[in-house]
């Protein structure tokens, strides 16, 4: 079972070579991943779909950023069984809250007696729906603009975009999200006749993703090599500087104009810490 996951997690990763993601798992991320997420990983592994659980690998880099950004207040879109969801919660403090979005009700149940178990539940408000409507309802209240540290999206690719914009008004300036996914399986450097027709479609809405947060100034990014691409983005600008909501406030991704703002930004003490 072990080498089976491996093989489908090397060939879906982006290192490619079993061997080495092997001795990244064994060397760096299983000597030191908790035990409630171990159990959780192995009620998944019975799962029909549990290859869309979070790479072991991102997993790791997720935790260290949560722990320097101090994460308290989060959101997570896109569940599944909970592995993401649980290493969030084991990494914000007692008093840290995370909304956690998934129309899937039921694989959130396999992992949540696990959850319960670690004693993080009251961290969690999972909220069984589209995610859209809910961050919707999220920026109803003036008091969550500007008030969430961190984020992960790990759902339907074809919203990414939405999610982004709307993410941007939670996020306090120097908060994190993550997006996951974001190099497809390595189809984003393939033609697409090179792809198998299964991932034309989130290949085709990846590649646009990525073009467009390259060139939104709002943010820092970061497109990682972890698992199957996460895509690290800071929140570097905010609202009062931002022109516009059109990624790049009209100026250009490469301006100077963005950096002033940063800086700007900078010098009133708008950055956390
Ligand atoms: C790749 S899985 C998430 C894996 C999870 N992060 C983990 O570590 O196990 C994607 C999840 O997104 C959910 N999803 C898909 N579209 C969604 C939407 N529009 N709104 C909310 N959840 C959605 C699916 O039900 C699925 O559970």
């Amino acid at each position: 079972m072990y080498n089976k996951i491996l093989r489908t997690m090397a060939s879906k990763g982006l290192l490619q070579t079993e061997e080495l993601y092997k001795y990244i798992l064994e060397s760096s991320v299983f000597p030191r991943e908790p035990e409630p997420l171990k159990e959780l990983r192995d009620v998944t592994a019975n799962h029909p779909r549990k290859l869309m659980a979070t790479a072991l690998d991102a997993g790791q880099i997720i935790t260290m950023l949560l722990q320097l950004v101090n994460a308290k207040k989060t959101i997570e879109i896109g569940v599944f069984t909970g592995y993401s969801l649980l290493l969030t919660a084991l990494s914000i403090p007692e008093d840290g809250k995370i909304t956690a979005i998934d129309i899937d009700r039921d694989a959130y149940e396999i992992g949540l007696p696990i959850i319960k178990k670690a004693g993080v539940e009251h961290k969690i408000n999972f909220v069984e729906s589209e995610a859209l409507p809910v961050l919707d309802q999220l920026l109803t209240d003036h008091e969550n603009e500007g008030s969430y540290d961190y984020a992960f999206v790990d759902a339907d690719k074809v919203n990414y975009w939405n999610y982004h914009e709307r993410l941007l008004k939670l996020l306090k300036v120097g908060g994190i999200v993550v997006y996951d996914n974001t190099l497809w399986g390595g189809s984003v450097a393939k033609n697409e006749n090179e792809t198998p027709e299964f991932y034309r479609p989130g290949r085709h809405l990846t590649i646009e993703f990525n073009k467009q947060i390259a060139a939104d100034s709002r943010v820092q990014i970061s497109l990682a090599p972890f698992g199957d691409g996460i895509t690290i983005c800071k929140r570097i600008i905010s609202r009062a500087f931002s022109l516009s909501s059109s990624g790049d406030g009209g100026l250009g991704a490469s301006g100077g104009y963005s950096i002033l703002l940063w800086s700007l930004d900078n010098r009133k003490g708008a950055m956390s810490p």
